[in-house]
């Protein structure tokens, strides 16, 4: 990476906040919130102020103890929730020159279906259950505009190939699936209309340890063959460690801490980071 280098995803001051706050707390940088929430007005700051980059074919890691906002950050990005202030910026949609968090619904609707792959900690929330493995592939494509039955049923059969599912059950219901295996299912729909960048969360929580393995391997192999940016999030310092080459600390909807992965893990500067890199002892 070079210092010039557009970052291919750029996040500015990124707030989403659950109410409307009051005089104590709407400007969170004066006062002193020990959480994430005010204990006047009981406004919740599920993020607070998030400012990052991502660039090209990097896995920026994102990681945390539950409720400090990693998910709202994901999802706000993957326009699952609206952000309350804040700009996000993605090199390729309009070269990185319009806030696409201020885009309209179609056209957020474009850069889902072109730009961004998600992942979701539940496969219930990224997979139609009761449509065959292949059928839910076909629907993303057909979002993204494809027609062509030969071609979306070749596209099928290969990410699925792709993400070790056994062609005989591609035509089989996920739900019939394992954990493990809805999870793959889920990546190859999320990578179905190439997009430049994937967005992970918590995929591989709730999974066996070697199922867990299995699905890290494949997202590494991913990254290394189609070099896809990604933001992995995990309250897992060992799945971070893994995966990411940057990573994000988050503590009440803040960044705490920032750095190269091996670096946070070696020497890690807030007490919070320090506390999780000694549980990974
Ligand atoms: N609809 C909502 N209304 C109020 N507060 C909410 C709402 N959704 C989320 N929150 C709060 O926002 C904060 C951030 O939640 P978020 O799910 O992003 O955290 P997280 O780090 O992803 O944790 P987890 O891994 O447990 O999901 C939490 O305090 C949560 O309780």
């Amino acid at each position: 990476m070079n210092n010039f280098e557009k970052p291919m995803i750029k996040i500015d001051h990124l707030t989403k906040q659950y109410g409307n706050g009051c005089e104590f707390c709407r400007d969170f940088k004066n006062t002193s919130l020990q959480k994430n929430y005010c204990p006047k007005c009981e406004t919740v700051y599920a993020c607070q102020d998030i400012s990052l980059e991502v660039f090209e074919g990097e896995i920026l890691g994102v990681v945390g103890e539950s409720g400090s906002g990693k998910s709202t950050l994901l999802s706000c990005l993957y326009f699952d929730q609206e952000v309350s202030r804040g700009e996000a910026y993605i090199n390729h949609y309009e070269n990185g020159n319009i806030n696409i968090l201020a885009l309209s619904s179609q056209k957020k609707r474009f850069v889902r279906n072109h730009v961004l792959g998600m992942v979701y900690q539940n496969p219930t929330k990224g997979l139609k259950m009761k449509v065959s493995s292949i059928g839910n592939i076909a629907e993303k494509l057909i979002a993204a505009g494809n027609r062509r039955v030969d071609t979306m049923e070749k596209r099928g059969y290969e990410l699925l190939e792709h993400v070790n599912i056994p062609l005989v059950r591609i035509k089989e219901f996920p739900e019939n699936f394992s954990g493990g295996m809805q999870q793959r299912v889920q990546i190859a729909k999320a990578l179905s209309n190439n997009p430049p960048i994937l967005l992970l969360d918590e995929v591989t929580t709730g999974l066996d340890l070697s199922v867990q393995a299995n699905v890290l391997d494949l997202i590494k192999k991913i990254q290394r063959e189609l070099k896809i940016t990604m933001i992995v999030v995990s309250h897992d310092l060992a799945v971070i460690r893994m995966l990411a080459d940057r990573s994000i600390v988050m503590l009440n909807g803040k960044i705490i801490e920032s750095g190269i992965t091996d670096q946070i893990l070696e020497d890690p500067q807030h007490q919070y980071t320090q506390e999780l890199v000694h549980s990974l002892l």
